[in-house]
């Protein structure tokens, strides 16, 4: 039996894209190259060959897909700065036309009565700075502190919501542990430093707003919360093992001043002892924690997968995506309680949260009919109302993806968008899911 669905009456319905997955023009007007830049340009690394040489053309085309959000009647936009069009080099001379694009998109927005949410990083860092050694060298917080001073200075007051970081769990298990994500690499120490370093940098972007900053900033992590396959002791010591792997290695040295004791078990001499100094600058307080939900994992023991030694268990009877994700609300509301629970309430935000599922490359009779998405998002706000009703300070809930974009390694091959593009015409398509969210903001979720 399904509970009533409600909202408060100020929540904040949007849309989430990032930089690198949409705009395309990666070099216009002075930008430098970024990782992803370098990343697509290797042959086998990203699916089809796909890059973001062009993707949705939103540097070109923002004024359009501003006025496809106004049409949905979105409150809010979250969105990801490319460092490399602010600081072709990562770091000294800045690109003015580079924050000119950017303001113009924040001007574009505030015009519609659309609140810009910005994120100062999702993956896609400086080429320049990656020669410097990127994530595994220290001075990358005073370069991205540096790279974060700029925009609070040009945009803050515009922009009252900030985050620091998209997901430091993905660019280090990705771009460090797996190499499956730029900049590729596969090494299990440089996974532990790049992971410090960028909480290093977190905290010290937070403290250099703190000084400058007049409005909001927090950190925005992915949590998939962890189910064991069994109650036996080894499967609840893997299951616990890949929590602290996934989910509490990032909250945990920002509320609790620590890392998950089980790191240093698993990684063993490749986890260092931080020094302390280092907690009291990841701990600067937050005005919000973004959190994105897409699934859960069933784990079991598997002593031969090094480090973790997990596996996830396949669970038969359930829905999976096209990114092979399991279908299962009720871990939304899992992960919520069990944040609040864990670290205290405080505003939180669903910054990212969707579903890929097989749509055609073209639009039919101006129609893109996505029945799983549908069904998915419906699922989700129930799990997310059942959340609020539980007494989680839940703020607002972005959905991912406002487009169809550049599904990272995956290409354009796997359809997150609510919106449908044609990548060969840029036609954009309101997706059946786009109509039914539509309806959602309008009602405050009533339509439900
Ligand atoms: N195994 N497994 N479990 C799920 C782990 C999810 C980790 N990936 C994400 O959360 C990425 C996030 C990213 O911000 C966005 O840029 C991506 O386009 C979406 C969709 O992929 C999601």
């Amino acid at each position: 039996m399904s509970k009533p669905i409600h909202f408060p009456p100020d929540f904040i319905w949007g849309s989430a894209t990032s930089a690198y997955q949409i705009e395309g023009s990666p070099l216009a007007d002075g930008a430098g190259p970024s990782i992803w830049q370098r990343f697509c340009a290797v042959p086998g690394n990203v699916r089809d060959g796909d890059n973001g040489d062009i993707a949705c053309d939103h540097y070109n085309r923002y004024k359009e897909d501003v006025a496809l959000m106004a049409r949905l009647g979105l409150k809010a936009y979250r969105f990801s700065v490319s460092w490399s069009r602010i600081l072709p080099q990562g770091r000294g001379a800045v690109n003015q036309a580079g924050l000119d694009f950017y303001g113009k998109l924040i001007d574009e927005l505030l015009a519609n009565g659309i609140e810009p949410m910005v994120t100062l990083y999702h993956w896609d860092l400086p080429a320049a700075l990656d020669d410097r050694g990127g994530w595994l060298n220290p001075d990358i917080a005073d370069w991205f502190t540096d790279y974060a001073r700029i925009l609070f200075q040009a945009f803050d007051g515009r922009v009252k919501s900030w985050a620091t970081l998209n997901e430091p769990w993905v660019v280090t298990d990705g771009g460090y542990m797996h190499g499956t994500l730029a900049p590729g690499h596969r090494n299990l120490h440089e996974a532990a430093l790049a992971s410090h370093n960028l909480m290093r940098a977190h905290g010290s972007a937070v403290k250099a707003y703190r000084e400058i900053g007049r409005h909001q900033i927090g950190i925005v992590v992915n949590i998939e919360p962890k189910y064991p396959a069994s109650q036996s002791q080894e499967d609840l010591d893997a299951t616990r093992r890949a929590d602290a792997y996934m989910n509490r290695q990032y909250l945990d040295p920002i509320f609790l001043g620590t890392y998950p004791a089980e790191l240093k078990q698993m990684f063993g001499d490749a986890w260092p002892d931080w020094p302390a100094a280092d907690f009291d600058l990841i701990g600067q307080q937050l005005d919000f924690v973004g959190i994105n939900y897409y699934t859960r994992s069933v784990v079991r023991n598997e002593p031969s997968n090094w480090p973790l030694k997990v596996a996830p268990v396949r669970q038969p009877q359930a829905t999976y995506t096209e990114t092979g994700w399991e279908v299962f609300p009720q871990g939304l509301t899992d992960t919520l309680t069990t944040f609040t629970q864990r670290y205290g309430s405080m505003p939180v935000y669903i910054m990212e949260n969707g579903s890929a599922f097989y749509d055609p490359p073209n639009a039919e009779n101006g129609r893109v009919h996505d029945p799983l998405r549908v069904d998915c998002l419906r699922k989700n706000m129930q799990a997310l109302s059942n959340a609020l009703a539980q007494g989680v300070d839940v703020r607002g809930y972005m959905v991912w993806s406002l487009l169809d974009n550049l599904e990272w390694s995956l290409g354009f091959a796997k359809r997150f968008g609510i919106v449908h593009v044609n990548f060969e015409t840029q036609q954009r398509t309101l997706k059946d899911s786009a109509y039914l969210y539509a309806d959602i903001v309008a009602s405050n979720g009533a339509c439900l």
